[in-house]
């Protein structure tokens, strides 16, 4: 029920105005472009691709534990007071969420594809929705469950985890392989011992959980493949993503996207992450006349 363009007659500058204003904020701090891809992630993951994580109250989405470092949400309140000005009521805010993840991704240097848009936004956000969220203790199996479960099958899994190669993540989400891994208290054996001293200096023990630290190591800011390689060299951070190498099922496309194997020619990362993200920004999506198009990003109309 989606296509692109469909703006084409409704609002003709949609597209343009999500992007100038995700540029813009990208240009004053480029750590926003993780925070909007992971921003739609979210929001698909709940209730499908609605909008339903850009509501603020007390007991709405966005207080959801998994949902509290989201960032990026200014980005898109402003795109979309940009867009009511010119096209009032024509914009969902789902589909500025969906068109800024894949701003986002071309401005830090990775692939582009064209968005099919016509997304409504969804009349109910519940933090106790949240729960199913994938976690970084997931085990493969369980990431593979929990993906299923909206239609995205393990290929995509690890083409989609693959958005770890930009951007952060708080110490306290991984801080247990330094410590106390092992009962013996020793460091997570599948962590490299060269990123483990990084990890040590950068969140010691008992220090700041919130402190962040890049998830694709030496490679943070750049939508490239080394997270691939990296995750084969056991310099995956989380440990959802250092699990992705250790289990025989997904290793084979972790090593064909980090170019450590031949023979899965034409398994590119820059041309499967954008097929992924379609299906993920399709997921669940109401149109028609289910939902309505919002006012403002943050309320309910
Ligand atoms: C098994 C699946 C996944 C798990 C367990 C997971 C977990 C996490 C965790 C724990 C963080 C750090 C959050 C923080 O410190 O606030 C993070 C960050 C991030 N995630 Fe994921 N994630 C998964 C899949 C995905 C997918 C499918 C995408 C997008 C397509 C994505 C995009 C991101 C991005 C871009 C960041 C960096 C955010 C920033 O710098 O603000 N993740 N993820
Ligand atoms: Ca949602
Ligand atoms: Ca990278």
């Amino acid at each position: 029920q989606l296509k692109t363009g469909f703006y084409s007659a409704s609002c003709p500058t949609a597209e343009t105005i999500v992007r100038s204003t995700v540029g813009s904020y990208f240009n004053k701090d480029p750590t926003i472009a993780p925070g909007l891809l992971r921003l739609h992630f979210h929001d698909c993951f709940v209730q499908g691709c609605d909008g339903s994580i850009l509501i603020v109250g007390s007991s709405a989405e966005r207080n959801a534990l998994p949902n509290l470092g989201l960032r990026g949400f200014e980005v898109i309140d402003d795109a979309k007071s940009q867009l009511e000005a010119i096209c009032p009521g024509a914009v969902s805010c789902a589909d500025i969420l969906a068109l800024a993840a894949r701003d986002a991704v071309d401005l830090s240097d990775g692939p582009s594809w064209e968005v099919p848009t016509g997304r409504r936004d969804g009349r109910s956000s519940l933090s106790s929705q949240a729960s199913n969220m994938p976690s970084p203790l997931d085990s493969v199996s369980v990431q593979k469950q929990k993906f299923a479960a909206k239609g995205l099958d393990d290929h995509d899994l690890v083409t989609l985890v693959g958005a770890h190669t930009i951007g952060q993540t708080e110490c306290r989400f991984f801080s247990y392989r330094l410590y106390n891994f092992t009962t013996s208290g020793n460091a997570d054996p599948t962590m490299n011992l060269s990123l483990l001293a990084q990890l040590e200096a950068l969140c010691p023990k008992n220090g700041d959980g919130l402190r962040r630290v890049v998830l694709d190591k030496d490679s943070g800011a750049k939508f490239d493949v080394n997270f691939f390689k990296n995750v084969g060299d056991g310099n995956g951070v989380l440990e959802s993503d250092q699990r992705l190498w250790e289990d025989s099922s997904t290793r084979r496309l972790v090593q064909s996207y980090g170019g450590k194997i031949r023979g899965l020619l034409g398994l590119r990362f820059d041309f499967e992450f954008p097929k992924a993200m379609i299906k993920l920004s399709s997921v669940e999506v109401k149109s028609g006349v289910e939902g309505e198009i919002r006012k403002v990003c943050s309320k309910f109309n």
